[in-house]
């Protein structure tokens, strides 16, 4: 059963989520959906998806390819628009929100492939986007820039053109545009791909300082120990629709979710 759009229970959470409100009592979610269908054409990509995020909570989402995983993260974020249902941040109906305006908000999010402007270094990246999604004045938004850099371990590599960047620099860059924008959610997209595991590890205590500092993630990650070890519930979408959603143990060893996600050879 997906959870309800109009509260989460606090009670389904770890232990550092429990600012949200005392164990067992219902809270508005930060972010949810509801109802949610995408169709392009005569396929059908989401059939009735409804989400919630508590205000404080990691949410890992997986699925398998062509789930219909980063089409929610892009209804989430704004970048595209439901075919039907609505979605709703901090209680305001936020279906109709172009993503600038989302990301002004306090929706930031990350890209499966990092999209840095290649040619600026990597301070002038997050920058941009503290003086445009964050609307800080420039004085503000330079000393803005150069704290992310450092809470996101890119201070040493701020002068480096973005293009010179390491895989985990570009991850770490990309996650430090988005924070920079001063989400109170954070949608990360397979933030976790490609690493090694030591480059894993360095961004997994990354993500947990962040959700630490009271920022509410949505991660969708198919580097399952990753995420195992930051998130405090598990949806699974497949084919579309959610298929498992609760304690993340549990949902991992839902036959339904074994069938369907991890195949035969778990
Ligand atoms: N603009 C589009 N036009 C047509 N089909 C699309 C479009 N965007 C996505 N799709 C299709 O929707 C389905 C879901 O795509 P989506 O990228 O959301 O899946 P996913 O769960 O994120 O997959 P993965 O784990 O491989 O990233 C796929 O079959 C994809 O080809």
């Amino acid at each position: 059963m997906s959870p309800s759009a109009e509260s989460v229970t606090a009670g389904s959470v770890a232990a550092e989520t429990e600012k949200a409100g005392p164990v067992g009592r219902a809270v508005p979610p930060v972010l949810s959906a509801r109802g949610i269908h995408r169709r392009f054409g005569s396929l059908v990509v989401l059939e009735g998806v409804d989400i919630a995020l508590a205000p404080g909570e990691a949410l890992g989402i997986v699925g398998p390819n062509g789930a219909g995983k980063t089409t929610l993260l892009d209804i989430l974020s704004g970048a595209q628009a439901p075919s039907e249902g609505s979605v709703t941040f901090q209680g305001q109906d936020v279906t109709r929100w172009k993503v600038d305006r989302r990301c002004r908000g306090g929706i930031g999010r990350s890209h499966q492939v990092p999209r840095p402007f290649t040619g600026m270094t990597a301070y002038e990246n997050v920058l941009v986007a503290s003086v445009q999604g964050a609307s800080h004045p420039r004085r503000a938004a330079q000393q803005h820039a150069l704290d992310v850099l450092e809470r996101c371990g890119l201070l040493g590599q701020a002068n480096r053109p973005a293009a010179a960047l390491t895989l985990l620099e570009r991850k770490r860059l990309e996650m430090a545009r988005a924070l920079a924008t001063d989400p109170q959610v954070l949608l990360l997209d397979e933030i976790a791909g490609g690493l090694t595991d030591a480059e894993t590890d360095e961004l997994i205590a990354t993500i947990g300082q962040l959700r630490a500092d009271g920022i509410a993630i949505i991660w969708i990650e198919h580097v399952l120990h990753a995420l195992l070890r930051v998130i405090d519930r598990l949806v699974c979408l497949a084919q579309g629709r959610v298929l498992a959603e609760g304690e993340p143990a549990a949902v991992m060893s839902d036959p339904r979710v074994v069938e369907a996600y991890l195949g035969s050879a778990v």
